[in-house]
């Protein structure tokens, strides 16, 4: 089960812990997320040089896989990174921006589920659907399918692969293949805002970091996401006041506020 009150302890843990948060992540929003995740309280690291990847992943607390703008050299510093935290044992998250758009990316997921074994993966539904069937198909990065519609093939991931599988949209599903957690907060400026996907998965790596509980892990962060999306709803004019409201709101999150606007 997860609950309000469990949110806030995780959240109050991470912002003790400061943990260290390795991302490979993608040119578009590597800035969106290093200041999402020092505003939730976490330390952000980007980096993804093949020469760096073992000693980075060596010391992070978690690391972040997100495939958004890959090419063939990144693919060889993201296996060593993702060995490296599997030898650790320190959570790694997958993010398949993209999977379901071009083979390239989708085959690229595979590999790195196979050889690295991610903890969480987290994506749109089309993205989530495509990494478990070869007839769906995504708009770029963005989803062409209902998050419910994800929900069966999701669990059926979650099984074959061992990770949790944390769904996003109007309405988000975190599953493990046996129970299933739902987030309810529809913020319709959300998806028009670049990187807020990306910003969920960069936050189920800071989250799982300090809970040792993939799935707990995976609710709460897209749990604060959502809060932070309510927060932020009545204060922004538009996608571009969004941005920083949002990070106002990860900065300001407290019990009180997740008590209020969590919906579960
Ligand atoms: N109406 C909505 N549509 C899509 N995402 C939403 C919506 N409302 C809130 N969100 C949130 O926006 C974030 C990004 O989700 P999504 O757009 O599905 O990911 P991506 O950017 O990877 O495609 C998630 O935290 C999700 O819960
Ligand atoms: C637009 C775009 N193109 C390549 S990566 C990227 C960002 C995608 O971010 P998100 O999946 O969080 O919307
Ligand atoms: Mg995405």
């Amino acid at each position: 089960m997860i609950t309000a009150q469990g949110v806030s302890k995780n959240l109050q843990n991470l912002r003790n812990q400061t943990p260290l948060v390795h991302n490979i992540t993608n040119y578009v929003v590597m800035n969106n997320t290093a200041n999402a995740l020092l505003s939730v309280g976490a330390s952000p690291v980007m980096a993804h040089a093949p020469e760096e990847m073992e000693a980075m992943a060596g010391i992070a607390s978690s690391l972040v896989i997100n495939i958004g703008t890959l090419s063939k050299e990144w693919i060889e510093g993201m296996m060593t990174a993702g060995k490296t935290a599997h030898k650790r044992g320190i959570p790694l998250i997958l993010d398949p921006v993209g999977a379901g758009a071009t083979g390239f990316r989708t085959q690229t997921c595979h590999q790195i589920i196979k050889e690295c074994k991610p903890d969480v993966i987290r994506g749109n539904a089309s993205e989530i659907m495509a990494l478990i069937s070869s007839d769906v198909k995504t708009k770029g990065v963005d989803s062409t399918e209902s998050s419910e519609n994800a929900i069966e093939l999701a669990k059926t991931l979650a099984k074959e692969t061992g990770a949790v599988v944390s769904i996003s949209g109007p309405v988000d599903y975190i599953t493990d293949g046996a129970s299933i957690f739902t987030i309810k907060n529809d913020i319709p400026l959300m998806p028009k805002v670049t990187g807020m996907g990306c910003t969920a998965s960069a936050l189920t790596g800071a989250v799982a970091a300090v809970c040792t509980d993939s799935l707990e892990a995976a609710a709460t962060a897209m749990a604060i996401m959502a809060v932070a999306g309510e927060m932020t709803l009545p204060l922004a004019k538009g996608p571009g006041t969004f941005q920083a409201h949002f990070l106002d709101a990860l900065y300001s999150m407290g019990d009180k506020e997740i008590l209020q606007y969590l919906k579960l």
